[in-house]
């Protein structure tokens, strides 16, 4: 549904965008993530036509995004970090004025703006003025009004950042519903689990170079590949380092005091096999236990010194 080619953008001196490239199919919940700065704004932005890419290609639905923007604005529905409002507007009325934006019939209008508030939840703030709303009841009129022409593609930027926690569980409801809808996604954040309970893929993107891409579970694999052993040792601790260096299930070993601390490559069973290994070889095991880092610990070690 979205093919970004070496895609490259520069504001004056400063490349914000270093050739990125990557394909997100129907269909698809995708998490851009990345520290503030890092390049997803603007690759939004150049997704939803309203900036030009220095070089490189980006396509929606087949469409080159900087020769058929108008059919691509069709296919999406993009809601920006920041948006304007208009106060003095209700929220049925606010989107009366996108639907009409869109030249969508007013006849059609009123049959789709019920639902709309109705999928995001504000049918009961139908004729509330917008500036009385919430924060999270601005982000969901946001979002329908993304909706009003009915996109096949959404492009969020942020949708969930100064959200309480409640807020965000409703958004990844409503992320479903649309999900369940068939709907592509684009979603951004610089918070990673937040992202990863609400995305199929994921990609990671630092100082405008992709620096990881995947499904979340193939993350959340590549975190188990980075799995910590740390064994004590009653003594022969330079003898067990050495033992353990010979595995191949085992990456980097140091020492800490009377605790050995090994990267470890392997599956539970392997693990299983190591405890037993060592304890067969007579070393005096007194305690054997395992660090596993969490997504956020994984992104900062994925995008620790990119670009630096
Ligand atoms: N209009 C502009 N003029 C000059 N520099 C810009 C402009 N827009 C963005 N930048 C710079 O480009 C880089 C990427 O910005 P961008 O907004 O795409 O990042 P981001 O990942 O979306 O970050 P954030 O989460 O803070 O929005 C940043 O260094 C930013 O300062």
């Amino acid at each position: 549904m979205i093919q970004i080619q070496n895609l490259r953008k520069r504001y004056g001196k400063m490349e914000a965008l270093k050739g990125l490239s990557l394909e997100i199919d129907k269909g698809t919940v995708f998490g851009f993530v990345g520290p503030n700065g890092a390049g997803k704004s603007t690759t939004m932005s150049i997704l939803a036509t309203l900036l030009e890419p220095t070089s490189g290609r980006a396509y929606v639905g087949g469409y080159e995004v900087t020769k058929h923007p108008k059919e691509v604005r069709k296919l999406i529905g993009y809601m920006p970090d920041f948006f304007g409002v208009y106060d003095n507007l209700t929220a049925e009325e606010y989107l009366d004025f996108y639907g009409a934006n869109y030249d969508i019939p007013a006849a059609e209008r009123k049959q789709i703006i019920p639902q709309l508030l109705e999928l995001v939840n504000l049918t009961h703030k139908r004729d509330a003025f917008v500036d009385s709303l919430s924060r999270g009841m601005k982000q969901r009129l946001g979002l329908a009004r993304s909706l009003v022409h009915n996109p096949e593609v959404l492009i969020l930027d942020e949708p969930a950042s100064g959200l309480d926690p409640r807020a965000r569980i409703e958004l990844r409801e409503i992320l479903k519903e649309l999900r369940d809808m068939g709907k592509t996604i684009i979603i951004s954040s610089h918070i990673l689990p937040e992202l990863a309970e609400m995305c199929d893929v994921i990609g990671i993107v630092e100082e405008g170079n992709l620096v990881a891409f995947g499904r979340v579970d193939e993350i959340y694999s590549k975190m188990q590949e980075q799995r910590v052993l740390r064994v004590r040792l009653l003594d022969r601790v330079d003898e067990a380092m050495t033992r353990l260096r010979e595995m191949p299930v085992i990456t980097k070993v140091t020492r800490e005091g009377n605790w050995v601390v090994a990267g470890f490559t392997g599956n539970d069973e392997e693990q299983v096999e190591l405890l037993r290994e060592l304890a067969v070889s007579g070393y005096p095991v007194a305690a054997f236990n395992e660090a596993v880092g969490d997504l956020e610990e994984i992104f900062l070690e994925i995008t620790k010194g990119v670009g630096s």
